[in-house]
C-alpha cells in the first residue's frame, strides 16, 4: 500500500492516524495515532516482533506491498539508517556518502563531522563496524533530512563503540535538529538519547514517556533510574529479570 504523503506544517514532522499493518492475517500495528513534532528526538522500544521496524518502514514509505490502512504524513526529506551500514562495497567511502547527490564539499564536511576526515578514499571493507556506521550517518546527513529514521543503528556494535556513537548521534542532532525516530531494544540507549520514549505493545503505543533531563546524560544518573523502571515495567520486565 502506498503511504499517503502530504506536506505538514513546520511544527509537526510525522502524523499517524489509525495506522494499521497486518501480515498473513495477523495485525502487527493496530490503529496507531502518533504526532512527532519537528525536531523531536523520539525512541521506539518494544519486544522483538512488536512491530517497531514495521512502523519505521511505514513512516519511511518502504512498505508498499503490505496490507494496511490509516493516514500517514511525513516530511519530504527523510534519511534512514539501518543496523548494517549498507555501504556499497564497490564504491569508496566518499562516493557512498554522495550517492545520488552532488556536492563533494558537503560529503567531505559530513565525513569530517562524523570523525572520518581523511578516510574519503577508503573502501567500505577497510572500515571497522563503528566507522561504517559513522559513514552511514554521514550519508544520511548529507541529505539534510528533516526526519532521520534509525533502525537499531548501533545494535551490532560493541558496548564501548556504542557509547561513542550515542554521543556522536546526539551531537549531530544538536547541530542539525532533524526529527529522529530511533528504533532500539536498548532501554538505556533510549533513556540517554531521546527526549521522548514510546513503547510499542500489542500493536499500539502502550507508553509515551517524556524524558525531562538535560544532556549530555550520564548512564549513572540516579534520576534516570526512575525512567528505566517505568520502561521496564511497560515492557513487562520484572526486577528478577533485570
Ligand atoms: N514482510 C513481512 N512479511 C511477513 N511478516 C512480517 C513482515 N515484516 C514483519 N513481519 C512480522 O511482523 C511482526 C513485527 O515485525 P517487526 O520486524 O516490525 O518487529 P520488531 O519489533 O522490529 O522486531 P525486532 O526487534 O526483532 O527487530 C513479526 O512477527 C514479523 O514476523
Amino acid at each position: 500500500m502506498a503511504p499517503h504523503t502530504e506536506q505538514l506544517t513546520r511544527s509537526t514532522a510525522v502524523r499517524l492516524r489509525g495506522l494499521t499493518r497486518s501480515f498473513d492475517g495477523r495485525t502487527v500495528l493496530d490503529g496507531i495515532d502518533l504526532d512527532i513534532p519537528s525536531g523531536q528526538f523520539v525512541a521506539l522500544l518494544g519486544h522483538s516482533g512488536s512491530g517497531k521496524s514495521t512502523l519505521l518502514r511505514a513512516v519511511a514509505g518502504l512498505d508498499h506491498e503490505v496490507t494496511g490502512s490509516g493516514r500517514l504524513t511525513a516530511p519530504e526529506r527523510v534519511s534512514v539508517v539501518f543496523q548494517d551500514s549498507r555501504l556499497l562495497p564497490w564504491r569508496r567511502v566518499l562516493d557512498n556518502v554522495l550517492l545520488g547527490t552532488d556536492g563533494e564539499d558537503k560529503g567531505r564536511a559530513a565525513l569530517a563531522e562524523v570523525g572520518l576526515a581523511g578516510r574519503e578514499r577508503a573502501w567500505p571493507n577497510e572500515l571497522s563496524g563503528g566507522e561504517a556506521q559513522r559513514a552511514a550517518l554521514a550519508r544520511s546527513l548529507v541529505r539534510e533530512p528533516e526526519l532521520l529514521l534509525a533502525d537499531e543503528p548501533f545494535g551490532a556494535l560493541d558496548a564501548l563503540t556504542r557509547i561513542k556513537m550515542h554521543a556522536l548521534l546526539r551531537e549531530l542532532w544538536e547541530r542539525h535538529r532533524p526529527s529522529v525516530l530511533l528504533v532500539t531494544h536498548d532501554v538505556d540507549e533510549a533513556i540517554v538519547l531521546a527526549d521522548r520514549i514510546l513503547v510499542l505493545e500489542q500493536g499500539r503505543i502502550g507508553l509515551d514517556l517524556t524524558v525531562d533531563r538535560p544532556h549530555p546524560r550520564s548512564y549513572r544518573d540516579p534520576l534516570l533510574s526512575e525512567y528505566r523502571e517505568r520502561l521496564l515495567a511497560a515492557l513487562g520486565v520484572t526486577e528478577d529479570h533485570k
